[in-house]
C-alpha cells in the first residue's frame, strides 16, 4: 500500500492473529517464471487476497493519490454535497456521506466515500467534480492506466491457469470500452472507546478483480468455509510497505465456472493504537465491461454449468453492477461466495 514513509508516520500494526495471505512480487510475477505464476493462480482459487509488491514508480502514483484523497475529504461539506452520489437513481460516482450505507447489523455504517468512473477519468464520459480532483486528473489517469497494466498482468495468469487464450479476461475488462470501474477513495474516521463495530458491511467485491491500498489495519477477511456470524473466524490482514492488496470479485468466478475465488471481506476497526487514527484507503475496483455476460467461459479447464447441474448466470455485467451496489447499500450482499463454487444471488433486488 504504499511507501515506507506513509507507513512511519503512524502507529504500527500490532501483534494480533492475522489472515493467512500471502505476498508476491510483480517483478518476479512479471519474470515468466511459471512456477511463482502458478502459485498466484493457485492462491487466487482457495484465498482470494495476496499482497502485491510493486515498484517504485507505482509507490509514488499511490502516495500522490492519497495526497488527493486527502484534499478531497478536506472540503467543505456544502462542496462534497453538490457532488453527492444517488444510490436509488444508480449514480454510485461522488460522494457519498458517512452513514448512508447499512452494515450486517443495520446500524449505519462508518465510511466516508468520494469515487470515480474510470469512463470518466479516461474520457470516455465526463460528470463533474470539484478543482481538488479536475486539478489531478492527470496523476489520476495516469494511476488508472498504471494499475490497470499489472491488473493485466494478473489476469494474462489467470487465462493461463484457467486454460483461456492469453488476453481473454483482458478483453472482459477492457479501458477502451464502458464499464462501472471505480477508484474509491475511502475515509474512516477513528470510533470512540466504547463503541467500535464493522463500518463497512461484509461483502464479496461485485467487480472482476480489485487492487487496494492503505496504511492501517482494519480490512478483514472471513476464514474460508466458515460462517461470517462467527466473530472468532474473521482476521485481518497486515497490510505492507509497497504492497497492494489484490483482490478477486464475483465477476471472475462466474467467467471461470467457480474455479477462482471471491472471499467475503468487511472493514472494521483499526487495532491496538492504530484505531485512534484516521483510516484511508484508496480501492480501484475492476469491473466487466458492461455489455460482458456474466456468463461462464468456455475452455477445457471450465466446467460447464451443464457439467455442474447448475444454471447459468445470465446477466450483463453492467446490470450485475447496479443490483448489487443497490443491494449492498441497503445493507445485504445479494451473492454468497463460500469456496467459489457455490456464488449464487441470494437476493434479488429490483
Ligand atoms: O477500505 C478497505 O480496506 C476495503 C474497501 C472495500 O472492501 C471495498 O471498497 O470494496
Ligand atoms: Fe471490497
Amino acid at each position: 500500500m504504499v511507501s515506507q514513509k506513509l507507513f512511519d508516520a503512524l502507529p504500527s500494526f500490532p501483534d494480533v492473529l492475522t489472515a493467512d495471505v500471502p505476498k508476491f512480487s510483480l517483478s518476479r510475477l512479471s519474470s515468466g517464471d511459471s512456477a511463482y505464476a502458478h502459485k498466484v493462480f493457485e492462491t487466487c482459487c482457495t484465498t482470494g487476497f495476496f499482497l502485491l509488491e510493486m515498484g517504485d514508480d507505482m509507490v509514488k502514483e499511490i502516495d500522490a493519490m492519497f495526497d488527493i484523497s486527502n484534499n478531497v475529504f478536506d472540503l467543505e461539506i456544502e462542496e462534497k454535497i453538490r457532488y453527492a452520489q444517488n444510490a436509488s437513481k444508480g449514480k454510485f460516482t461522488g460522494w457519498k456521506d458517512v452513514g448512508i450505507m447499512k452494515t450486517d447489523s443495520g446500524a449505519p455504517d462508518r465510511c466516508e466515500f468520494y469515487a470515480f468512473a474510470q469512463d470518466e477519468i479516461l474520457g470516455i464520459t465526463s460528470l463533474p467534480h470539484p478543482d481538488a480532483i479536475q486539478s489531478h486528473r492527470s496523476a489520476i489517469s495516469s494511476f488508472l492506466r498504471h494499475a490497470h497494466s499489472i491488473i493485466t498482468r494478473i489476469l494474462s495468469i489467470l487465462d493461463t491457469g484457467l486454460g483461456l487464450q492469453c488476453g481473454t479476461l483482458a478483453s472482459l475488462v477492457s479501458q477502451e470500452r464502458t464499464s462501472a470501474t471505480l477508484l474509491r477513495l475511502i475515509r474512516y474516521a477513528p470510533q470512540p472507546l466504547l463503541d467500535r463495530r464493522t463500518s463497512l458491511l461484509r461483502h464479496t467485491d461485485l467487480g472482476a478483480i480489485t487492487f487496494l491500498c492503505s496504511v492501517l489495519g482494519g480490512l478483514q477477511i472471513l476464514t474460508p468455509g466458515s460462517d461470517p456470524t462467527d466473530e472468532t473466524a474473521w482476521r485481518y490482514i497486515r497490510p505492507e510497505p509497497n504492497c497492494a492488496i489484490i483482490n478477486i470479485g464475483d465477476a471472475l468466478v462466474e467467467w471461470s465456472g467457480g474455479i477462482l475465488r471471491s472471499n467475503m471481506h468487511r472493514v472494521t476497526y483499526a487495532p491496538g493504537a492504530q484505531a485512534d487514527c484516521t483510516r484511508y484507503s484508496i480501492a480501484y475496483l475492476v469491473r466487466g465491461n458492461n455489455d460482458v455476460s456474466m456468463k461462464r467461459l468456455h475452455s477445457e479447464k471450465i466446467p460447464s454449468a451443464a457439467d455442474d447441474g447448475d444454471v447459468e448466470m445470465d446477466v450483463l455485467c453492467g446490470d450485475w453492477q447496479i443490483n448489487k451496489s443497490k443491494a449492498l447499500t441497503a445493507g445485504a450482499d445479494c451473492a454468497r461466495s463460500r469456496g467459489g463454487r457455490d456464488l449464487r444471488p441470494v437476493l434479488k433486488v429490483s
